[in-house]
């Protein structure tokens, strides 16, 4: 196998930078063949991945597999270049994806089981020897005519804003406090965010509009913002994808929501609505921010299609 290995060394408040010397002496020690593309700067990992995989066509490399080294941002990345790339090569055979979770979240490790500690998921992919074909999440957007890939999830609302306060929050770049940005930015929002309007439609079902939408998540796995097991039967292995809307919640409401997400029961919860479709159309009015795969995508009116499109991914 010949492996290519997008590393993001400031994944995980710079966890990468300073496991990747042991990284690259697993690598050695097992004799593997690997070329590393470093990211410089955010969104490289498109351009990079695109780049491998010409070189992968050019030297006719049968055997290949993109390793993205990172937090789910790298991977979304990885995921968008292959998606850009087989756009325009359309007949080639799709070089698989391996992740290697070095990030702070790593919620598409958590979903997919794949080790959350580097040295047994390195080992893992090692010793793997085939793909296996997975749904990646897809969105049209419908105004902007524009389109889009996540392997985690599509979100607008309370996780989007969590998402934007926590990147741009100080604890965020610190290692050990890096941790609870997160949780602070969790915090702040519970206390300022005021619900919006949404209209649905899932499937062939009929619309569905909330009027004080609070959390608006799309999803392929089964957690978002760093272990939260918001859909526990969300499954990359069906082409269906989940979308879990919360109106916005009392105080005590939302003290039962938190506690009823830990013993997995919250979608039992009248204010908490679930759909599972091939497609789904959502629209909200006012802006709004997003979040895709834990990437900001900024403060906008969304009008979407959503559905999944088949990638292989070097998994167990
Ligand atoms: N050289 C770089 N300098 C600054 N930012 C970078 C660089 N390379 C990648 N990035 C950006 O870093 C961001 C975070 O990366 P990533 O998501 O992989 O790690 P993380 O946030 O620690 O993990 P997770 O998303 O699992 O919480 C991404 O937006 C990515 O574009």
């Amino acid at each position: 196998m010949k492996y290519f290995i997008i590393i993001n060394l400031h994944a995980g408040g710079d966890n990468a930078k300073k496991v990747w010397p042991d990284i690259q002496k697993q690598l050695a020690a097992a004799h593997a063949d690997y070329q590393t593309l470093y990211t410089a700067y955010p969104n490289h990992a498109v351009e990079l991945a695109e780049q491998a995989l010409s070189e992968i066509d050019t030297a006719n490399q049968t055997d290949a597999v993109l390793i993205a080294a990172g937090g789910d941002g790298t991977l979304h990345e990885t995921l968008l270049g292959c998606q850009h790339y087989y756009r325009v090569h359309q007949n080639d055979h799709p070089v698989p994806i391996a992740f290697l979770p070095v990030g702070s979240g790593n919620d598409f490790a958590r979903g997919l089981k794949i080790p959350l500690h580097w040295e047994k998921a390195l080992a893992d992919i090692l010793t793997q020897s085939a793909a296996k074909t997975i749904n990646v999440g897809h969105y049209t957007d419908l105004d902007h005519h524009s389109e889009g890939f996540f392997t985690n999830n599509f979100g607008i609302g309370f996780d989007a804003t969590v998402v934007h306060l926590a990147n741009h929050s100080s604890l965020k770049s610190h290692q050990f406090f890096g941790q609870f940005s997160y949780m602070a930015a969790i915090l702040n929002v519970i206390i300022h965010f005021k619900g919006f309007k949404t209209e649905i439609l899932p499937g062939n079902m009929p619309k569905v509009t909330f009027d004080n939408t609070f959390l608006l998540t799309t999803t392929d796995i089964p957690y978002f913002g760093g272990g939260i097991n918001i859909m526990p039967s969300a499954s990359v292995f069906d082409d269906h994808l989940d979308l879990v809307v919360v109106e916005k919640p009392s105080l005590w409401q939302l003290i039962l929501f938190v506690s009823m997400i830990f013993l997995k029961r919250h979608l039992r919860l009248k204010f908490i609505h679930h759909y599972h479709e091939k497609e789904l159309f959502i629209k909200t009015n006012g802006n709004r921010l997003g979040q895709i795969d834990g990437e900001e995508l900024g403060e906008r009116t969304f009008n979407l299609k959503l559905d999944t499109v088949k990638y292989p991914f070097w998994i167990r």
